[in-house]
């Protein structure tokens, strides 16, 4: 535990990340130290809370347009056991609204027709291109580079060919690194895309504002711990919107060589009455192409009246070949 009294939940960093905001929507600051951890893959974020250095982590798991987050995955695989104690504890959803953040063109005045037609031209590999649901709110024709983390990259598909074709694209390790490395920028002709809390912490220009693809836009993120060391009256309980029931989280392998071990494993959810609500798989790396799934489903290991958790669990432990559960946690939607 580290040398505060508070009680310690770390994050991506630095502060003003998507998983800063996040943190601040769960953990109150009069109770919880909030503490940025730079990393490369979400690894440090892990490796503190493993270690016990905090008492809680928060790591994104996946976003509605762009999809599951891997390096997250590939943590919660723990292919050599360094994470052997981390536990899913709950889970934080996060409403995602991109701006484009740089210095403004001193000399730019924005082209008018290219604002108005805002379609970006078809090619071979897309014919029908999306259109950006938003228009820049100054000139872009000074940007070069594009610094950003790569899942936002992949929901502002739409603003990035339409308006800023042919500009460099660099991946960082966090939408608010990103910031923080344009505010550094001499030549005014890098810019982020960020948001509007790095935006005013990094003194950047606005040049866009909602530039992500959808407007419902939103990434889930876990709340990890090494139960059960989190508190029984962390705020997480009391943040319940929608309390609709518990999830679950389980990983395993199956013998790759027997057909239907997949549905094997499924079938016990099935078997239980349990719904499941997610499916990914990663690379197992014993092997090519075995993977490790993951399967999350509605139903709480340790509030489970009629067994149906504890029946499916056993089933696992007998028709998988490596399983882990993973965590269970209350379900805000
Ligand atoms: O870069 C950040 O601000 C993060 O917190 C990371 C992250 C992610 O990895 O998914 C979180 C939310 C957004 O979807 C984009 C990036």
């Amino acid at each position: 535990m580290a040398s505060n009294t508070k009680p310690v939940v770390s994050f991506l960093g630095p502060v003003a990340s998507y998983s800063h905001q996040a943190v601040r929507q769960v953990f109150p600051e009069d109770k919880w130290e909030l503490r940025p951890v730079n990393t490369i893959d979400g690894k440090y974020v892990f490796d503190e809370v493993q270690d016990r250095q905090v008492t809680a982590g928060v790591v994104p798991f996946e976003n509605s347009t762009n999809g599951s987050v891997v390096f997250t995955l590939d943590n919660l695989a723990d292919r050599d056991g360094r994470y052997k104690d981390i536990t899913v504890d709950g889970e934080i959803f996060v409403d995602v609204h991109h701006c484009l953040l740089g210095r403004k063109n001193p000399a730019g005045k924005l082209d008018e027709s290219h604002e108005a037609s805002g379609t970006c031209t078809p090619t071979l590999t897309d014919p029908s291109p999306s259109k950006p649901k938003s228009k820049p709110l100054s000139s872009l024709s000074h940007i070069r580079r594009l610094y950003s983390h790569p899942q936002a990259f992949g929901q502002c598909n739409a603003f990035i060919s339409t308006y800023l074709k042919g500009v460099e694209i660099i991946d960082v390790s966090s939408t608010s690194k990103a910031a923080e490395i344009v505010s550094q920028d001499e030549t005014g002709t890098w810019a982020a895309i960020s948001n509007q809390l790095a935006s005013n912490l990094y003194g950047l220009d606005m040049l866009g504002k909602n530039i992500e693809d959808r407007e419902d836009n939103t990434t889930r993120f876990l709340v990890i711990g090494t139960n059960p060391a989190v508190p029984d009256d962390w705020d997480l309980q009391k943040l319940a919107i929608a309390k609709s029931g518990s999830k679950s989280l389980v990983s395993f392998t199956v013998p790759h060589t027997s057909p239907g071990a997949l549905a094997d494993v499924l079938g016990c959810f099935r078997e239980f009455n349990l719904n499941l609500t997610s499916i990914n798989s990663r690379p197992s790396l014993l092997a090519p192409f075995q993977y490790i799934f993951f399967v999350e489903f509605e139903g709480h290991k340790y509030d489970d009246p009629d067994g149906r958790v504890k029946g499916a669990l056993e089933k696992i432990s007998r028709v998988a070949h490596n399983w882990r559960w993973l965590g269970s946690w209350e379900r805000y939607r």
